[in-house]
């Protein structure tokens, strides 16, 4: 029914999601998970065709690509529970549900019975019959999510997508509008798309669930027995889970093992070299864990800079667009012989300016500091050669290479462990 074809799409320069295919057929009740910022909304806007891919398309069967059809037509296909509040807060309740009639009805035309009916049974279905008359300002979070699921309803879509739809309600309502949405699955071959970030709750109701990582591709789609699996979920989410059988309902049921690993880097001290926001998220990730960790140089400005100050780690600055100093490298030089745990080179970009950097990596590598390079790339090299040629010196001199940073951290855990 709608087919995800090869599809590509990026904010700016930045690809949020890549190659993205599957075919989501009538009937279907198709979750998409994955961690926060991995794409899932952008994905839904894709689907409904308010953006336009990059690459690839969107196909709903003998339509034109999802973008190019109009918004009253694709009103018909696909009824939306958005995720952030909408500001339609000076109309009723029953207003608001109305508006689902929109694509039902002839330019102008006032509501007909059957809209009327709709709307009713919509407003009945989600428990929201009571509010009708209420300005939808004045109605509770987890109310108004019940608001727009019953416009949603009005709408009499074949199609409903829903983003997060349920993550204000209380666990009564929860589980009604779990339970609606498999009645209407069951009785009328309503298909569903949801994003959500209730684990148990996709298990238990999804016919197929695509699991997004945080790169924006797909980490695994399939049922939820084949996708909800420990390696799966740690490769998605970077979370340590167990997964068993819900006594109940037989679908697979996560347990975090370890929901965050803080404080398990507590003794380490490790010098970062980055730049450009390349170090961002291993810098987090490593304080977030307890290590000491310092960085530099970087220039002032840098996003690297601005998080490694804000986390009050010690960094050696240079100033803005200018190349590294003889003197700043120095400074770095010593805080990252001080680091007694190593040195660790993010996967940023190499230009003139920065490519002093991994000579004094170099320098500290014969010195007996142990350098981990984290996923070096020849297109990141903007020196015509000589930045790639000085990484695998590196390697080649025994500094080690891993595919990224959960494979860093993974390491120094395992080397950190007191089984070790
Ligand atoms: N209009 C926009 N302009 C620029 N970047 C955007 C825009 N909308 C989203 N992004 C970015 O694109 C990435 C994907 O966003 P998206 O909302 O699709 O993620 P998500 O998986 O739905 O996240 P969450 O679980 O937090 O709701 C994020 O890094 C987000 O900051």
């Amino acid at each position: 029914m709608i087919q995800i074809d090869r599809l590509s799409f990026g904010y700016g320069t930045r690809l949020v999601l890549q190659h993205i295919s599957t075919t989501i057929e009538r009937g279907e009740i198709f979750t998409i998970l994955g961690p926060n910022g991995s794409g899932k909304t952008t994905l839904l806007r894709l689907l409904r065709g308010v953006l336009t891919p990059v690459q690839g398309q969107v196909n709903w069967s003998g339509n034109r690509p999802a973008h190019r059809m109009g918004r009253r037509h694709m009103a018909q296909l696909c009824a939306v529970v958005p995720q952030s509040l909408e500001s339609y807060f000076e109309f009723s309740v029953e207003q608001m549900v109305c508006m689902g009639r929109y694509a039902h009805r002839k330019w102008l035309a006032g509501e007909s019975e059957r809209d009327a009916m709709a709307v009713q049974r919509a407003m009945a279905l989600s428990d929201t019959l009571h509010l009708a008359q209420r300005p939808v300002s004045s109605v509770s979070g987890g109310e108004r999510q019940r608001v727009y699921i019953a416009r949603a309803l009005a709408q009499q879509a074949p199609v409903l997508m829903l983003d997060e739809a349920t993550s204000n309600m209380d666990m009564d309502h929860r589980l009604e509008m779990t339970q609606l949405l498999q009645r209407l699955n069951a009785n009328e071959s309503q298909t569903v798309v949801q994003v959500s970030h209730d684990l148990d709750m996709a298990a238990q109701i999804s016919h197929r669930i695509m699991l997004l990582g945080s790169a924006g591709s797909i980490t695994a789609l399939g049922s939820p027995r084949q996708v909800l699996t420990p390696a799966n979920l740690k490769s998605s989410f970077g979370v340590e889970v167990g997964v068993e059988e819900n006594p109940y309902t037989g679908a697979p049921r996560i347990i975090p093992i370890r929901p965050t690993q803080r404080s398990t880097l507590h003794n380490l001290s490790i010098h970062v070299i980055g730049g450009g926001g390349s170090a961002s998220g291993l810098l987090r990730r490593l304080h977030m864990a307890g290590a000491q960790v310092s960085t530099g140089p970087l220039n002032r400005g840098d996003s690297d800079h601005v998080l490694a100050q804000a986390l009050g780690m010690d960094v050696v600055i240079e100033e803005a667009f200018v190349a590294f100093s003889a003197a700043q490298i120095a400074k770095a030089h010593q805080l990252a012989a001080a680091a007694s745990t190593g040195l660790v080179i993010a996967p940023c970009a190499w230009g003139h300016g920065n490519l002093v950097c991994l000579d004094m990596a170099r320098q500290l590598l014969l010195q007996g500091t142990s350098v981990w390079i984290i996923n070096p790339r020849p297109e990141n090299d903007y020196t015509g050669g000589s930045a790639w040629q000085k990484l695998q010196e590196l390697r080649q001199m025994g500094a080690t290479v891993l595919p990224d940073t959960d494979a860093f951290l993974e390491l120094l855990r395992s080397q950190n462990s007191p089984d070790c």
